[in-house]
């Protein structure tokens, strides 16, 4: 067990059961490096990232790194008092400390506006049932009830806020929206519910193409998979027999796109799957050795719209084709400009979100039914069930038939990934491996192992790769990646010695970069001394989040 205490503003300590570690904590870092400071109402200056010490202890939501033991009793919170008197009864006329008499109106809004920051919906919504008035109401530094909910990840309450009407089209005085302050600290699922959200005139706030960059890379779930339809063999074959189905190609593990010049003013060309129909596919479905896929359903179709006359729930199903044989000949009729990309890397970076997301689902799929052929446990031949999703052993008796079926479904290999950060909170850790490009440095990442934590796993790859001990672990997002099947789990982490060994079979060299460093590469552009993986990665994501969570706009 790992704790982080502030002994004054400018030390923390790290204490694991008999390890002590004093660390001076960087002068923007104030907080525990990652421990993504909760935001009160008493924000001094109504910046985002206020300094813990600058917050009303009641208002701030301890992070798990913090000293949890029993606080002494003026810092316990306080329960909230229930208002059963008029606003205007002079007995809820208080002085504060300073000697400023406040109001009752004032009293009531602070006590609002700390329940919204601490995650408090149920009585967000009792005092909004009475108040109507404190649903879009600022406290002092400018912050509204919905900004500081979406500040703190709070997402019951930001749904609470946005089913009463609030206006989430507010600013706060750095200029920033709740959406903003949501995105910039990695809030990213009340992200996208403030972005889907309709404003008071029915509006949408942002259109698909600014929600972009709220999921990692290989993330957008542009589908409904439906899994509940891969057992519904006779919706499986209408499906698959439809005119409106749309069916990717793959040849080893590529997708078939073409390249199309960009709608933008900017020009260029962007790589986007072909999307190829029943007619199109007709032969290649009957020929031996190909493998077909239910992906899912197009989510936001209308029901018997009509673009779908034929099809009776109106729904558009795709597929994954993968086939033996190179198929281009074939296609040269019908997509003269269609080929398959060279993937994975750096191949498949260069599609849309959309079509990434898509191609991370088929892509793992297929590579499993490349390699897993035969039953696993016995060797006999298999029978591709549930729309590709199962391979079931054809041998009677087989012990892959009873107890867990776990042989049987496609493999998600549980990866982790970390940006270890110096106990000085300035400065991380990156490693480079000898088949990395010149110069690119990278988060340390390695295979979690059976009967392994993620915590666990992160601490001992970290240790064997670099040498450096690392003690709390935090997890920040993930990320299928489709090469074949991981699925990256991105961690921050706190090292808790700095000395480098690296292990010369896994890493070439390991170093500690500063944050400058990082923002001069990352943000400025500046590749002269280290370049890092791209945006797609979320290596390069971490790094963003890191600089983020220290960053004191
Ligand atoms: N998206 C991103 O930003 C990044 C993604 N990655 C991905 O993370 C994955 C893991 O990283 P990596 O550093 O290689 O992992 P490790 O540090 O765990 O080292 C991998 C090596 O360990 C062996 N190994 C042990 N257990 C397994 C297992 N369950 N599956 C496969 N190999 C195992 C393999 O040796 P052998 O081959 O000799 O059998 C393999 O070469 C890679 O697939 C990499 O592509 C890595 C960095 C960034
Ligand atoms: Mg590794
Ligand atoms: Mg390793
Ligand atoms: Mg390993
Ligand atoms: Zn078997």
């Amino acid at each position: 067990m790992f704790v982080l205490r502030r002994v004054s503003p400018t030390r923390v300590v790290l204490r694991k059961q008999s390890v002590d570690v004093t660390a001076r904590v960087g002068s923007r870092a104030s907080h525990p490096p990652f421990s993504l400071p909760a935001v009160g109402t008493q924000g001094k200056d109504g910046r985002l990232g206020s300094h813990v010490e600058q917050l009303d202890r009641s208002t701030h939501v301890p992070s798990r790194w913090e000293d949890d033991r029993p606080r002494n009793s003026h810092q316990r919170r306080k329960p909230i008092p229930k208002f059963s008197i008029s606003l205007n009864d002079p007995r809820f006329r208080l002085c504060t400390m300073t000697g400023v008499v406040r109001g009752p109106k004032d009293e009531m809004l602070a006590r609002f506006l700390d329940c919204a920051a601490r995650g408090d919906a149920v009585q967000v919504s009792a005092m909004l049932g009475h108040s109507s008035f404190l649903l879009n109401e600022r406290g002092k530094n400018g912050w509204t009830a919905l900004m500081l909910s979406a500040r703190n990840g709070h997402y019951e309450v930001v749904k609470t806020l946005l089913s009463k009407g609030c206006d989430k089209m507010l600013v706060n005085k750095a200029g920033q929206t709740s959406f903003d302050i949501a995105k910039f600290w990695g809030h990213n699922h009340i992200a996208r519910l403030l972005a889907n959200s309709k404003d008071g005139d029915g509006l949408q706030f942002l259109t698909d193409k600014d929600a972009e960059g709220l999921e990692n890379y290989f993330g957008r779930e542009y589908l409904h998979r439906m899994c509940d339809m891969r057992t519904d063999s006779k919706w499986l074959e209408e499906k698959e027999s439809s005119p409106n189905t749309v069916f990717l190609l793959f040849f080893h593990l590529n997708p078939f796109v073409t390249s199309q010049p960009e709608e933008t003013d900017a020009g260029g060309l962007v790589v986007k799957l072909c999307r190829l129909k029943r007619g199109s596919v007709e032969e290649l479905l009957s020929q031996p050795g190909t493998t077909l896929i239910f992906l899912g359903v197009e989510k936001d179709i209308k029901p018997n719209s009509e673009n779908y006359p034929n099809d009776e729930d109106g729904l558009t199903a795709w597929f994954a084709l993968s086939v033996d044989k190179c198929p281009t000949e074939h296609l040269k009729q019908t997509h003269p400009d269609g080929y398959f990309l060279k993937a994975p890397m750096p191949g498949l970076l260069q599609l849309s979100e959309n079509d990434a997301g898509v191609t991370a689902q088929a892509r793992s799929v297929l590579a499993w039914h490349s390699r897993y052929s035969f039953c696993s446990t016995c060797g006999s031949k298999t029978k591709v069930e549930e729309g590709g999703y199962k391979r079931t052993c054809l041998k009677e008796g087989c012990p892959s038939l009873s107890g867990i079926h776990n042989t049987c479904y496609p493999r998600v290999d549980p990866v982790v990934i970390m940006l270890v950060i110096h106990p000085d909170g300035d400065q991380c850790l990156l490693g480079r491996k000898k088949s990395f490009p010149a110069g690119m440095f990278s988060c340390l990442a390695g295979f979690i192992e059976a009967g392994e934590t993620v915590e666990e796993a992160v601490r001992r790859e970290v240790e064997e790769e670099s040498g450096v001990k690392v003690g709390p672990v935090q997890y920040v997002s993930s990320q299928p990646w489709p090469m074949p099947s991981s699925l990256m789990i991105g961690c921050l982490a706190v090292a808790i010695s700095t000395k480098i060994k690296v292990d010369e079979n896994e890493i070439e060299e390991a170093r500690w970069f500063t944050q400058q460093q990082v923002i001069d590469t990352l943000l400025k552009g500046n590749h002269q001394m280290f370049t890092i993986p791209p945006r797609q990665t979320i290596a390069h994501q971490l790094l963003k989040h890191w600089i983020g969570i220290q960053a004191n706009l």
